[in-house]
């Protein structure tokens, strides 16, 4: 497949890398300029975990190919899209009219209804799905992370069609297991609160790298993610749909904040994931923390841990 990833961000990289590796034709769009600022190739320090559960330390220099502008009549048969859902409506708006006759991923966090987050895109050229990798590029440059062996897909209680398939078949040869989820939207909507509980608790402590280790702080971000899942109901989520997905939320904190610190502490690839997360400007967090919050205020759902970290992911007043 001829396969464009949409930046050069941290999903893109990583499995833009595992889709060149299984033989794909991979190419990434940045915004003009960006080319000669990242240079030939992305440092690669990943812990690659689709054959061992314990990951393979991968350390590469990977060389890369740009393009800065997108015609229509290009002939890309993916375009993987995974930037912050903040980003999402520039970045479909930038891809609508160019879109040819590509399939486009979209990959990663949403909020809104997810057909108004792909703006005008067309729908029958869209497959849904969420990485199971995670990591962040230091100040170095080194893009440090963890590729787990799953993926997940979604769908909207329809099958998968011909373009959903195909796509997910191109991940499938890079190695990765599909999980498929029917209820996409809710298991979107219940990922973003659990980021929302443990981003709002990481943020009060600087940045998510600051919990590993820390069991009270964990514990403080499990029981931020139960204090939203009110919300989820408020916003019509079957909760029953995503028993797996709420656990960690409902199960009592004397197991799962250990549990979770054991994890980050002992398990490398959840522990070089939450470590790469350490920048304490990143912006995504606090987004995902604010517009949580947002929606819980125009619901009504009292959300006391959210509401109390606040200060931490606040948009300062300037003036
Ligand atoms: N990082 C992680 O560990 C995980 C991330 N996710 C989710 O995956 C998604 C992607 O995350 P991540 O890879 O970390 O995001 P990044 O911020 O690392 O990457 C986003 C990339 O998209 C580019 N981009 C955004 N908008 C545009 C635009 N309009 N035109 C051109 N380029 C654009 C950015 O470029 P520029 O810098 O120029 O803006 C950047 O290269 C998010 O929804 C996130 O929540 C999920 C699990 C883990
Ligand atoms: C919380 C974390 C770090 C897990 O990978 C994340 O970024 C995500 O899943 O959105």
């Amino acid at each position: 497949m001829k396969i464009l990833m949409f930046g050069r961000g941290v999903i893109a990289t990583m499995y833009g890398w595992a889709l060149e590796r299984a033989g794909h034709d991979v190419e990434f769009y940045v915004r003009p300029g960006r080319t000669a600022a990242y240079g030939e190739a992305i440092d690669l320090d990943l812990l690659d975990a689709r054959r061992r559960v314990w990951g393979q330390r991968v350390v590469q220099k990977w060389p890369v190919r740009y393009r800065e502008a997108l015609e229509p009549d290009h002939d890309f048969d993916l375009i993987v899209l995974s930037v912050p859902h903040h980003r999402l409506a520039e970045a479909t708006a930038f891809l609508s009219p160019r879109v040819g006759q590509a399939t486009v991923l979209v990959f990663g966090n949403i909020w809104t209804e997810p057909l108004a987050a792909i703006g005008a895109l067309p729908v029958d050229q869209i497959a849904w799905g969420f990485p199971q990798a995670g990591g962040g590029f230091g100040a170095d440059g080194v893009l440090r992370g963890a590729l787990l062996p799953s993926v997940i897909f979604g769908t909207f209680g329809q099958p998968p069609t011909e373009r959903e398939q195909a796509v997910r078949q191109a991940f499938r040869e890079a190695g990765l297991r599909l999980k498929e989820q029917p209820d996409f939207r809710g298991w979107l909507w219940v990922h973003f609160v659990s980021d929302a509980g443990l981003f709002s608790q990481g943020l009060r402590l600087g940045s998510l790298s600051k919990l590993a280790g820390a069991t009270g702080d964990l514990r403080e971000g499990l029981l931020a993610g139960r204090e939203l899942l009110p919300l989820l109901k408020a916003r019509g989520v079957d909760l029953r749909r995503h028993r797996g997905g709420v656990l960690p939320f409902r199960a009592p904190t004397w197991l799962t904040a250990p549990a979770l610190a054991w994890l980050l502490a002992h398990f490398a690839p959840a522990r070089v994931n939450f470590e790469a997360h350490s920048d304490p400007e990143a912006e995504e967090p606090r987004e995902i923390c604010r517009d949580t919050l947002a929606e819980a205020r125009r619901l009504g759902v009292a959300v006391p841990r959210l509401e109390a970290a606040e200060p931490s992911f606040a948009r300062e007043v300037t003036g």
